[in-house]
């Protein structure tokens, strides 16, 4: 079990508040990702979450209990970080069992627990290194399988995959992913990474100034935001947010993603001048100076030769635009 409620928690430092009224319900099981911009009070939540920091206001529950006045130890939680924070004079069987050793748990039970949790997370091999001998990854790998031991009602995590590669971030994404799946226990994820959020997340809270903006699915926020903000946060590249006035329509703003840009040499509806070509190799982002509508981005599937400085035409798909009015709220 591992339910949480958040009823309209509130954070101030001082006289900043930091966190506005906050109301989430977040299910045994569920995978709930935290996304928003630098500095919308994610990590601040999550540290809540975990009793690291008090509440200002509201309440904090977890399996229908207050937890608001519970020690951070009591709340049957673990917490992955950013840094991996683990001891470099101990080994890696260490770090994972230390907890359940300070618990007073029996040294039978710590080996079959640690054991477990480097099978789920392939480090038996790497059990009796020290963490000056591991890769950044297998760091994170043992940070989390530190948390695993502890069989929490909660994982929270906050940005433990920011200080990884490239690649070590899509693998390590993946066996969390997999671990959820595996543990079939809550997890609360913060991350500025929307790919990440898109791939791990049952639900994702936008967060923005302190307030949540929209709770949903993954393809829910993608395929019918509530607002600009929303729109333009979930997606890459960004959302293209259009003068709808310009181009005919009543609403105040029209938002088109990227792949619902057509983009002809010959003719279309906005005339405009290349800036910029990205070729990704799969795809080819091309940058267009679209006069009065700014600077827009046109998302082509595989390899296309357009060149800084040509003369274009851009035809958004009417059928998947999006409508917005003067405050950046949905038309629907
Ligand atoms: N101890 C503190 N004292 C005063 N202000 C703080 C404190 N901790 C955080 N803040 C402020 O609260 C706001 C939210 O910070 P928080 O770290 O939660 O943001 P975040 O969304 O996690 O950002 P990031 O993605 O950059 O980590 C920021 O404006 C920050 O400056």
């Amino acid at each position: 079990m591992g339910a949480l409620t958040l009823s309209n928690v509130t954070k101030s430092f001082g006289t900043t508040d930091v966190i506005k009224g906050v109301d989430l319900q977040v299910e045994d099981g569920e995978f709930c990702v935290f996304v928003g911009p630098s500095g919308c009070g994610k990590s601040t939540l999550l540290r809540m979450i975990a009793g690291l920091e008090d509440c200002t206001g509201g309440e904090i529950a977890i399996d229908g209990k207050r937890v608001n006045e519970v020690a951070p130890a009591k709340r049957e939680l673990a917490m992955v970080f950013q840094s991996y924070a683990l001891y470099p004079h101990l080994t890696v069987r260490d770090n994972m069992g230390l907890a359940l050793k300070q618990a007073g748990v029996s040294k039978p039970d710590i080996t079959k627990a640690t054991d477990r949790a480097a099978d789920m997370l392939s480090l038996g091999p790497l059990l009796d290194r020290r963490p000056a001998e591991l890769s950044g990854g297998q760091r994170q790998r043992v940070a989390i399988g530190r948390a695993i031991v502890r069989t929490p009602k909660l994982f929270l995590f906050d940005e433990p995959l920011s200080n990884l590669d490239a690649a070590l971030r899509v693998a390590t994404r993946i066996e969390i992913a997999r671990l959820h799946r595996d543990l079939a226990a809550t997890m609360i994820y913060v991350t500025h990474d929307q790919i990440e959020a898109m791939t791990l997340a049952d639900r994702i809270v936008v967060l923005r100034a302190g307030r949540v903006e929209q709770v949903g699915a993954p393809m829910e926020l993608y395929n019918d935001p509530a607002n600009t903000f929303v729109a333009g946060f979930i997606g890459s590249p960004q959302m293209n947010f259009l003068k709808a006035g310009a181009l005919g329509m009543r609403s105040d703003t029209m938002g088109v993603r990227p792949e619902h840009l057509a983009l002809s040499r010959e003719a279309g509806q906005m005339p405009g001048t290349v800036s910029h070509v990205e070729k990704l190799g799969g795809e080819t982002l091309v940058y267009v100076n679209a006069e009065a509508q700014g600077l827009l981005t046109v998302r082509l599937f595989g390899e296309h030769n357009f060149n800084v400085g040509e003369a274009v035409h851009i035809t958004p798909d009417a059928s998947r635009a999006f409508h917005f009015d003067a405050n950046g709220q949905r038309l629907r």
